[in-house]
């Protein structure tokens, strides 16, 4: 509800912004933005952009890629960033690349990783941060010391998620010679932000491969490449997958979820309603579009390409963490007609689902297929993906599952459910 009298600040805008001048129009709409007047607010951003105002041009562009304050308009948002990034904007063209991900509306071509590249010559943090955890993937002294490197650039712009991955690359030596105290240093920064320790994360790095591309060089589409998928079982189709995040990519998710937790709601599989009953005791976060970074998205293009599913099929991501003696009692994913009304009917049922354990777990807390026979023990990095449904698309009851009680310590867990059809937009 709009506030009855306006502060100061917001009438003086006003003022400005009737004169009409582009930058008068930006600040009123970011001004409205902050406020929840999304709908005047576009309206202004949009006026601005038609006048040439770049940063304008990427927010309309991001409004209609949210459907913040308009209609989700996906061509239209890439058509705005083009414009941008043609008037010299290159955090356009990180969100070009970001939507170029999903492969839809704006298509996953070589210039993706040119322009991240544009993006992290501007410094500009979340381009730090992908080129970061895309490089720390990589075998080679070249890549890890560029990896550090980038995550220095994005601590210094003020990026407190790259330094927490930061603090632990030195603290466990990973790419360098283990520098304890700088980690601590780093950590007595973040305390008083109010940034919790990340738990035990640690993951073989994959051994050289031909495959895995020249080093220092940017090459986000060895995202796609495939993966060795160990079966459990072939009715309903359990597979598990070793490796399949980096520790950066599982620190990642961990950290851009902690401040998101929030308690575990499961729905009634008669009514589709959110259900109070303890069958997930655990808390969770869900990541709406508009908190996706890039590098967040390429791991969910990892996750999706390991499941053979592509990225626009998938729901929102949603990372689980449970404490001692929390867990998700036996459950199938598919879910009743009544719930797929209200949420996408024309994407379908959960076809398949793909978790991945995101920490050590000192004891307890499998993913168990009572049914099928299955049991996978949670290890960082460690996929495990699974069928819902028959090929037929009919669910298969055969793909019960829980996740046993954590006795000791906590675990992680990144959730992405698969439909039969598109989900995303983009
Ligand atoms: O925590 C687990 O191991 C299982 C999680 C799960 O079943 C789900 O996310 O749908
Ligand atoms: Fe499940």
């Amino acid at each position: 509800m709009a506030p009855i009298v306006e502060d100061t600040t917001l009438t003086r805008l006003r003022l400005e912004a009737d004169r009409g001048t582009p930058q008068a129009l930006y600040q009123l709409a970011t001004a409205l933005v902050t406020r929840q007047e999304v709908a005047e607010a576009f309206d202004l951003h949009r006026r601005a952009a038609q006048a040439g105002h770049a940063n304008a041009q990427i927010e309309t562009a991001r409004m209609l890629m949210f459907g913040i304050g308009t209609e989700v308009d996906v061509p239209r948002a890439a058509e705005w960033l083009v414009r941008a990034e043609a008037a010299g904007s290159p955090i356009a063209g990180y969100f070009l690349a970001l939507m170029a991900v999903g492969n839809a509306s704006f298509p996953r071509e070589g210039r993706t990783n040119e322009r991240l590249l544009a993006a992290v010559n501007a410094n500009y943090p979340p381009a730090l941060r992908a080129a970061a955890i895309h490089f720390g993937r990589k075998p080679g002294e070249h890549n890890q010391t560029l990896c550090l490197q980038l995550l220095e650039r994005a601590t210094h712009a003020g990026d407190v998620v790259a330094a927490q991955l930061l603090a632990e690359r030195l603290m466990r030596g990973e790419g360098c010679i283990a520098q304890p105290e700088a980690a601590e240093e780093l950590w007595a920064q973040l305390a008083p932000l109010g940034v919790a320790r990340l738990p035990e994360i640690t993951v073989p790095m994959a051994p050289a491969q031909a495959e895995s591309g020249p080093s220092n060089t940017l090459a986000l589409e060895e995202v796609l490449q495939p993966v060795t998928v160990q079966l459990l079982s072939a009715g309903p189709r359990i597979a598990q997958v070793d490796g399949l995040l980096s520790a950066d990519e599982c620190r990642l998710l961990v950290a851009t979820s902690g401040p998101r937790l929030v308690r575990s709601r499961t729905v009634d599989p008669e009514t589709g309603l959110p259900l109070s009953l303890e069958i997930r005791t655990s808390s969770d976060a869900s990541f709406d579009p508009i908190v996706e970074d890039l590098a967040l998205r390429l791991v969910q293009l990892r996750m999706c390409t390991a499941a053979r599913v592509g990225l626009l099929q998938a729901e929102h991501l949603t990372v689980l963490r449970y404490e001692p003696g929390q867990e998700y009692r036996p459950h199938r994913d598919y879910r009743p007609p009544s719930s797929i009304e209200h949420d996408r009917p024309e994407a379908g049922n959960r076809l398949r689902t793909i978790c991945v354990y995101l920490n050590h777990v000192e004891a307890g807390g499998e993913t168990e297929f009572p049914i099928a026979g299955a049991q996978i023990s949670p290890q960082p990095g460690r996929a495990v993906i699974f069928d819902n449904l028959f090929p037929d698309g009919r669910p298969d009851p055969d793909s019960l599952h829980a996740g046993l009680p954590v006795l000791h310590g906590e675990k992680w867990l990144a959730t992405l459910w698969l439909r039969e059809r598109r989900y995303r937009y983009y």
